[in-house]
């Protein structure tokens, strides 16, 4: 008797990381190579049977609700599923760049996947995420939900799987908060008004990116940041560049970090520096007027806990 109860209060929780670029954000939306880096810093989401569905989040409960929980009421919708409770809680800053969109979908996928036994592999929830990206922002490549599904270092397009990356990671919120459809559709129209110019930086960024994975594969953390250091003036000649952003990347370059740059969409929330002194740029960080986050890369993917 009480065995039934206790199985009708089980869910289950699904955790999936956030990420850094190391190189060729925007550009990996125009098919330029990029390479992102899963972080320590996770979604976690419980699904459970209801007789309806509730979304419960940071953000607020709703049912579904495509202004106030676009991303997790696709997911629902894509699943074909009307019975579901859904509760969120993150580790992540939302609409910061490091990609708490693709976190809560990748995670919110897996939880519902699991709770009802749909079947569906990583390969094909990471597939699923993608395209929930693409149909909310209008745009997206497959770097964030790929990231956030496998954990790790991932070259896409190729998806390949690099090596860890051994250094510390300083991220700096500005706490401007930027939605990625509206820097999108921004980025979108600059390409539009300047074709000529605007294919090279994309091109160029590509170009950053290549010889970076080579830095990568070496561990050479020196050449890493010079190269990042690069790609964050073009994110600058894209426009995603702000001045609150720029002075967090100044201040940790002046505080010895490898390099830093503008990380995910940009237009506000978050940059990101490799250093080997964390604390050192941290504080430089926070000295600046940026919330300093020191976090790690992790090869944990989304994972039920
Ligand atoms: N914990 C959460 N609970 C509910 N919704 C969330 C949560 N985290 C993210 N979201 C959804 O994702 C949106 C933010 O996604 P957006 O792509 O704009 O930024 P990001 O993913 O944080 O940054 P980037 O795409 O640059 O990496 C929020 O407005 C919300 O709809
Ligand atoms: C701006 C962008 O390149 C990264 C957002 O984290 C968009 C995308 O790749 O989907
Ligand atoms: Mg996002």
């Amino acid at each position: 008797m009480s065995f039934g109860l206790l199985e009708n209060d089980l869910m289950i929780t699904c955790s999936a990381p956030g990420k850094i670029y190391l190189f060729g954000e925007h550009a990996v939306v125009y098919g330029e190579p990029a390479i992102a880096c899963a972080v320590e810093l996770r979604t976690h989401v419980s699904a459970k049977r209801s007789d309806a569905v509730t979304i419960s989040s940071g953000l607020g409960t709703t049912g579904l609700d495509y202004e106030i929980h676009p991303y997790v009421s696709s997911v629902i919708e894509k699943l074909g599923v009307m019975e579901i409770s859904v509760d969120i809680s993150s580790d992540l800053p939302v609409g910061s760049g490091l990609g708490s969109s693709a976190a809560v979908t990748i995670a919110t996928l897996a939880a519902i996947n699991t709770e009802l036994g749909l079947g569906y592999s990583h390969r094909e929830l990471a597939r699923m995420g993608h395209e929930i990206e693409q149909e909310v922002q209008g745009a997206a490549s497959p770097t964030d939900t790929f990231v956030s599904t496998f954990g790790g270092v991932v070259e896409i397009t190729s998806r390949k799987r690099l090596d860890s990356l051994d250094c510390g990671i300083v991220i700096g919120n500005t706490n401007r908060p930027k939605k990625t459809a509206v820097i999108l559709e921004e980025v979108k129209r600059r390409i539009k008004d300047f074709p000529d110019i605007m294919d090279s930086v994309i091109k160029t960024i590509g170009s950053i990116t290549k010889r970076g994975e080579i830095s990568v594969l070496e561990k050479d953390y020196r050449s890493l940041g010079r190269l990042m250091n690069i790609n964050h003036g073009l994110l600058d000649a894209l426009g995603v560049g702000t001045a609150e952003l720029s002075a967090l990347v100044y201040a940790a370059r002046n505080a010895g970090a490898f390099g830093a740059k503008i990380t995910g969409a940009g237009g506000g929330g978050c940059m990101v520096a490799l250093t080997d002194s964390p604390l050192k740029v941290a504080s430089a960080i926070e000295a600046a007027g940026g919330q300093a986050i020191i976090t790690r890369s992790t090869p944990l993917g989304v994972v039920q806990e």
